[in-house]
């Protein structure tokens, strides 16, 4: 419980109707959660426009309403406070609310298009590893000193930020680590968060259907950098086109990291192997356990941050070379009859390229590398038939399938996907949609030394067809094959 006078502190309020002095039993965002006495707040969404539900709400017994245009009709005993923007509000009033969980500990933040789950998980594993309580905010799952704690979205919505926040504070956490999503920008899901740091570690095709231009897109990356305090760092991957943009307007320290460029942090690659990866990383020669040049800049971003978190060189070094990351992410597995397997969740089209490309640099020579991909329903259109012409220009034979179709149909998204190849692409390509079936299909076709690589779902537990959710795994899927083959 909280007056609503303190969960109002510092949020500009337009216009106040009623007394502010009532107690308030939680902040609510969604009519259907109200309870007596909950704060609703109307935010304007992709779908409906939460001032729909404002009378409902009130029925409900919501005691104050927090809106951005009144209602016609407005209940005597309610307080309505309107402000230019209730999804920012929502994040000062949870920050309030919570008070102020993010400056009790040391928040970072990673964004990007790619590389947000391995960078975040690494930076986790590394401070728990050094001895530090940690909380951790992620796509795959959200934990609290080892406790995990189910994640819906990569970065949650602002009242649930502020919780795990506290969750976190009241655990003893030195820091947490999480995902910054564009969505989570642009909805402004982390407004109110007071930030340590932030990392950048790429920006390249994604999320087009939310943010309509690539512009966009980038100006939801750089709008979290905007905001930084001048106490927090900002590093950027200074090798990427938009690395600098980052840093623009920012009033954090600007710092850098780069394999080819001049800057802050460098590294570079001495080998790159199934084992893993030798890094010159400020001088010091180090093994890692993670695969693939991506994989370099992602620990490079790690190591910077966490130097510029005031921790030793060699002891980051140490326990960072020890590390296997988030999971789902280049997960390799050898079948007893010597096929390589490999789950990653690349679902870009860079991330597509950047997986094949590292398994094309470190196969041996005649080994056949057999791609299965899909594009998830609900998202991104533009991005299918450039996925599905990256997989055939690294691969020996694709096959198209699907990957949480959602409400779309899966037929219609694997035709999408096929008008990006070319007569030639086509040959080697087969469109089966059950992803059991594609995966089956895919073992059956490799021999020793080949190379089968499912992309799109990593970590992924579930397969989403037509808003229903069922199990589905594709680690598990592919060593069921590998072991009925081998009988
Ligand atoms: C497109 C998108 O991002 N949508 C998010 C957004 O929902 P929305 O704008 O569609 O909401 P809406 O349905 O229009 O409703 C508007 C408002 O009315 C309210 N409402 C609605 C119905 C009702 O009966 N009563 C009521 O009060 C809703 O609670 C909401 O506050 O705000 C919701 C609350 O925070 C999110 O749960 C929801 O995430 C959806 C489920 C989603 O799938 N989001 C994905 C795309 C996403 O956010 N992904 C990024 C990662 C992407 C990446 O980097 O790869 C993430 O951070 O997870
Ligand atoms: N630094 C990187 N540059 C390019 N590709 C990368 C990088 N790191 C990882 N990838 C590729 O992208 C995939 C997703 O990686 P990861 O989960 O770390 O990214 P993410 O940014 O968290 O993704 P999401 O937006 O879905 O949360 C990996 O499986 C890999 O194929
Ligand atoms: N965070 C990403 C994950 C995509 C993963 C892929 N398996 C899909 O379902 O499209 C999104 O929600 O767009
Ligand atoms: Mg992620």
């Amino acid at each position: 419980m909280k007056y609503l006078s303190e969960i109002l502190n510092g949020v500009p309020a337009t216009e106040l109707q009623g007394a502010d002095d009532m107690q308030i039993t939680g902040i609510v965002f969604d009519s259907r959660k109200v309870v007596p006495g909950s704060l609703f707040v109307a935010v304007r969404g992709t779908v409906v426009d939460g001032h729909d539900y404002i009378e409902q709400a009130v029925k409900d017994g919501a005691a104050a309403i927090i809106c951005e245009d009144l209602p016609g009709h407005t209940a005597g005993e309610v307080a309505y406070i309107m402000v230019a923007n209730s999804a920012v509000a929502l994040g000062q009033m949870a920050a309030n609310f919570y008070a102020h969980p993010s400056t009790k500990l040391k928040l970072v933040g990673v964004t990007g298009t790619n590389g947000k789950t391995t960078v975040a998980t690494l930076l986790y594993q590394l401070f728990r590893d050094m001895g530090y309580k940690c909380g951790l905010l992620s796509t795959v799952e959200n934990q609290i000193n080892g406790n995990v704690i189910p994640a819906t979205h990569t970065t949650p919505n602002q009242v649930e930020l502020n919780s795990l926040l506290n969750d976190m504070v009241n655990q003893g956490c030195d820091y947490c680590f999480m995902e910054v999503s564009s969505h989570a920008v642009a909805q402004h899901r982390i407004e109110g968060l007071v930030f340590a740091g932030a990392i950048f570690t790429n920006l390249t095709h994604d999320h087009l259907d939310y943010h309509k231009t690539f512009d966009n897109y980038l100006k939801a990356k750089k709008a979290f950098f905007d905001t930084l305090p001048k106490s927090a760092f900002a590093l950027t991957n200074i090798d990427d086109k938009n690395g600098n943009v980052m840093l623009q307007n920012t009033k954090a320290t600007k710092k850098s990291y780069a394999l080819r460029s001049l800057a802050d942090f460098k590294a570079k690659i001495l080998e790159n192997q199934f084992g893993g990866l030798l890094l010159q990383i400020d001088g010091e020669e180090v093994w890692f356990k993670m695969v693939g040049s991506f994989n370099a800049y992602n620990l490079l971003a790690v190591y910077g941050a966490a130097v510029l978190l005031g921790q030793d060189k060699t002891k980051v070094l140490t326990s960072l070379s020890k590390l296997h990351g988030a999971e789902g992410r280049f997960d390799y597995t050898i079948s007893p009859n010597k096929v390589i397997g490999i789950v990653d969740y690349a679902h870009t089209p860079d991330a597509v390229q950047n997986v094949l490309s590292t398994i094309h640099d470190i196969r041996k020579g005649t080994s056949k590398v057999i791609t299965i991909i899909g594009c998830g329903g609900d998202r991104d259109k533009t991005k299918r038939p450039i996925m599905a012409k990256v997989a055939c220009q690294w691969s020996d034979k694709v096959i198209l399938t699907s990957d949480n179709p959602r409400s779309e149909d899966p037929e219609q998204i694997i035709k999408d996907m096929e008008a990006g190849l070319s007569a030639d692409d086509k040959k080697k390509t087969i469109s089966i949609t059950n992803r059991h079936e594609a995966i089956k299909t895919a073992c059956h076709l490799a021999s020793a030394g080949d190379i089968v690589l499912v992309a799109g779902k990593g970590h992924e537990k579930y397969q989403e067809i037509k808003g229903v959710r069922s199990h589905f795994d594709d680690k598990e899927e592919l060593l069921n094959n590998f072991n009925q083959l081998a009988q």
